[in-house]
């Protein structure tokens, strides 16, 4: 397996008049093609910033972060990001966000219309296709988002916590559906999360991130897929990788 991306002494801060915030320093990480990385870390370790810097978003203080082996100077269309604020386009109902990325393909309508609804049914928004952003719950948009992000299929997805909203039984759902989409997919994940249990169930690999980013813990999660969530709880190997990260979570905080 190769390396897809990597970031090299990442570092980002912020400055603002007088004063200078450090969100992320000297940041190192490999990410290989073809698998799912799980980002662990408590609020404000760096984790957003992370994401901004991967998807080229915004631009690193010092250090790079290469994708496909070259230097990534700003967003590419084969990088999907589901950021944590919500960005649908409000003027659009969930349809027509929902099919954006493959009209900028240039993807025939009829093909476009049905993988979009294909994609609403999956993340289990069917019968709001008509419905504008506005007439969405949080968690609705949240599903919104994703399918939009999923119908352009880009070879790798950033997702910024992206079931943190939603109630435990559609989180499950979402996780199982996320798992099925990505199987056989050759996509390349990384995962943002606050949730130890949704990180070791969905990743190949598990980083736990310490304040300004420091990588604590880079675990491989070897449990075999597919993986489900009432039996991981009962399995030896994933109680002591559960066990593991929330030891090194709590010494992060202190
Ligand atoms: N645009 C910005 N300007 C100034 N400071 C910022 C900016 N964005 C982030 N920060 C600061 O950088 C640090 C890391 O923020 P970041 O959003 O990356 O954390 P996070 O781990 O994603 O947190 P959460 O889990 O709560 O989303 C915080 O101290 C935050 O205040």
């Amino acid at each position: 397996m190769s390396t897809l991306l990597s970031t090299d002494g990442l570092t980002k801060r912020f400055v603002k008049k007088d004063s200078a915030t450090v969100a992320l320093r000297d940041f190192h990480l490999e990410v290989e093609e073809g698998t799912f990385v799980s980002v662990l870390g408590r609020s404000g370790c760096g984790k957003s910033t992370m994401l901004n810097l991967l998807a080229g978003l915004t631009t690193p203080s010092a250090g790079e972060v290469r994708y496909q082996g070259r230097v990534l100077r700003g967003p590419q269309t084969d990088i999907g990001y589901l950021t944590q604020s919500d960005t649908l386009m409000p003027w659009r109902d969930v349809q027509r966000n929902v099919e954006m990325p493959m009209e900028l393909q240039g993807t025939p309508a009829k093909e476009r219309t049905e993988a979009a609804r294909d994609l609403i049914d999956r993340v289990g928004l069917a019968g709001f296709e008509h419905h504008y952003p506005r007439e969405l719950s949080g968690g609705m948009r949240r599903r919104a988002s994703l399918a939009r992000m999923l119908a352009g299929r880009p070879s790798t997805l950033l997702m910024d916590e992206p079931f943190g909203a939603l109630d435990a039984q559609l989180r499950h759902e979402l996780q199982v559906e996320l798992l099925r989409l990505w199987s056989g997919s050759e996509q390349t994940v990384v995962f943002v999360t606050h949730d130890i249990e949704e990180a070791v169930l969905l990743g190949d690999r598990v980083v736990v991130l310490g304040g300004l980013g420091r990588v604590i813990v880079d675990r491989r999660v070897d449990l075999p897929r597919p993986r489900n969530a009432d039996d991981l709880q009962v399995d030896p190997e994933y109680v002591s990788i559960h066990r593991e990260l929330a030891a090194a979570l709590k010494g992060a905080a202190s």
